[in-house]
């Protein structure tokens, strides 16, 4: 590693590292984990149909609803959610990441009870998280409610738009004086898509070997109609991310 990279806001400028949660920095899917502890007759069959691939928030209140009329607390839902690992080498980058001139964020389609419970068991150090916001009620029942509702992109769930928070994200930075050298988005699911086509041509898009933004991205490659600008940089691991972003640095450096 060159050693400029300390110096990197004099030298090449800061970094954002934007992560998805489920199955990118967790090894599993935290609302379908903690569904599944309920057997599957208890759900009926008018819950089942509120899952739709625009939106799931509806489904997980039900979900949620549920499990609290079955005695399952906050102890029980966060232990499931706790007991799922972190992926392979994400520790590592992570940490990595905050050794050098980094910002970390997290744009996920959980919640936030999950995910700041789990980032702070884990001991994970992140910047800002952007997800629905949850909270469990004086009676122990969680209850979540959308980011935000959005009718602009149909590539995205109704309740939230990663690519609309991660511009907007990049934009109020840049007006508290802070400019990015480049930006990785790091995800693996087909609601990653949107904000890699808000990437530029100095970004990198880091899909998941193997699961769905991956393959929307191979298909987009030959449609031109997308235009992704970004470099694509497919991972299994989050070693696999961090040797792609300290050789990026370096050529950087270089400069
Ligand atoms: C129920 C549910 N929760 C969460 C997610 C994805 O969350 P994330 O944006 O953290 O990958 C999905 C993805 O399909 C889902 O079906
Ligand atoms: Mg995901």
């Amino acid at each position: 590693m060159c050693n400029c990279i300390k110096r990197m806001s004099k030298t090449v400028g800061r970094l954002l590292a934007a992560f998805d949660f489920d199955h990118t920095i967790i090894d599993g899917n935290s609302d379908t984990k903690v569904r599944d502890l309920l057997p599957v007759d208890k759900i009926p069959e008018e819950v089942r149909r509120l899952y739709r691939s625009d939106g799931w928030t509806v489904y997980m209140r039900s979900i949620f609803k549920i499990l609290h009329q079955n005695n399952f607390g906050k102890e029980e839902l966060l232990r499931e959610v706790r007991n799922i690992p972190l992926t392979s080498g994400m520790d590592e980058l992570l940490k990595w990441l905050r050794s050098v001139d980094s910002e970390i964020i997290v744009i996920s389609d959980s919640n936030s009870v999950f995910i700041n419970d789990y980032l702070i068991n884990s001991g994970i150090e992140v910047d800002r998280v952007f997800t629905n916001p949850a909270e469990f009620n004086e009676s122990g029942c969680l209850e979540i409610e959308m980011y935000h509702l959005q009718d602009w992109c149909s590539l995205s769930t109704k309740n939230l738009c990663k690519g609309h928070i991660l511009e907007k994200y990049i934009q109020g930075r840049k007006n508290d004086g802070v400019e990015f050298s480049f930006v990785a988005y790091i995800g693996d699911g087909t609601n990653d898509f949107c904000p890699s086509l808000k990437l530029g041509e100095n970004d990198i898009t880091f899909p998941r070997v193997g699961y769905s933004l991956e393959k929307k991205l191979a298909v987009t490659k030959s449609k031109e109609a997308y235009m992704l600008k970004a470099s694509v940089f497919p991972w299994r691991t989050g070693t696999d991310v961090k040797e792609a972003l300290q050789q990026r640095l370096d050529n950087l450096c270089k400069l």
